[in-house]
């Protein structure tokens, strides 16, 4: 007999996603299906998919069930797993307070770069979404990033998920970006690596243009944008684990604005919007077509 498996769709900034409620991990998602239902012209369509499980339900989660009660079981576009995303936990917890698992407020949300906190704005507010994303990591040593024969020097920065920002002149010389730019040392992103363009738009205010890990070029990335924000404050010469000065930047995206502050203990708080655009149900027949 075959199940009924519900999804809904939604985006945060354009980082679009899939999101398969399943409370007592009940869905098999093989690599090969998170990929076909992720597919712009055969599936639904998505960068990523949000399984929505609960976390004393799930092997990569149960750890945390006293923290957390729901787990971000994260999948890449092309069916990969990945520790965080950062645009994906805020639709996340758009999806819980639709599904009343959550309300305005405060919200622990299990992901697989440990438990992450979120506040759901009121909607006279705005109703944007707020997430603690922890501390970066800023890994020593030189990396470059390169685009046909161009090359720049870029900062590596951990959020949970590994990223390297470029500073550019014109966020039109990253080029179509359809390829995976190289870097190297292949030492530094042993797992691959999100990759980061950035150009100056005014005073703690930037541009960017990403290249995900496992996705291709999508509209925005919340872990990409808080890099992008650590390595502009420290290329500005502002530490606020240095100067016990929170340091805020505004990151513009194809896809949206968010606004990220670091604060003097090194905890980074990301803010944007986040939406659920519609929801259905998986044809079963293809649903079983796209697992084998
Ligand atoms: N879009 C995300 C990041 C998703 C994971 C990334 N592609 C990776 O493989 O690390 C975000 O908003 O952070």
């Amino acid at each position: 007999m075959s199940t009924r498996i519900a999804f809904l769709k939604g985006h945060g900034t354009e980082n679009d996603f899939v999101i398969i409620p399943d409370p007592d991990n009940a869905v098999e998602l093989s690599p090969s299906a998170v990929a076909a239902l992720c597919d712009r012209r055969a599936g639904i369509g998505g960068d990523g998919l949000l399984h929505v499980v609960r976390s004393a339900a799930h092997p990569d989660a149960r750890h945390l069930a006293d923290r957390a009660e729901w787990f971000m079981d994260y999948r890449n576009g092309d069916g990969s797993v990945a520790e965080m995303c950062g645009n994906g936990v805020r639709v996340f917890a758009r999806y819980l307070q639709r599904a009343g698992h959550a309300v305005e407020g405060d919200l622990a949300v299990a992901t697989r770069g440990g438990v992450k906190t979120v506040h759901i704005a009121k909607e006279e507010s705005g109703g944007d979404i707020t997430v603690g994303m922890g501390k970066a990591l800023l890994p020593e040593g030189d990396v470059t990033v390169s685009v046909g024969d161009r090359r720049w020097p870029a900062r590596n920065v951990n959020m949970g998920n590994p990223h390297a920002v470029a500073f550019v002149d014109d966020l039109s010389e990253a080029g179509d970006l359809y390829e995976a730019p190289p870097f190297s040392p292949a030492s530094a992103y042993p797992d691959g690596v999100n990759v980061e363009f950035v150009v100056p738009r005014g005073p703690q205010h930037v541009a960017m243009r990403v290249h995900e890990r496992g996705a291709g070029e999508t509209r925005s990335c919340g872990t990409g944008a808080c890099a992008v924000a650590v390595a502009a404050a420290r290329k500005d010469g502002l530490d606020p684990t240095v100067t016990g000065a929170p340091a805020t930047y505004t990151v513009d995206l194809p896809g949206g604005r968010l606004v990220i502050t670091e604060r003097p203990d090194g905890e980074i708080e990301m803010t944007g919007g986040a939406v659920i655009v519609a929801e259905g149900e998986i044809a079963s027949e293809w649903f079983e077509t796209a697992s084998a």
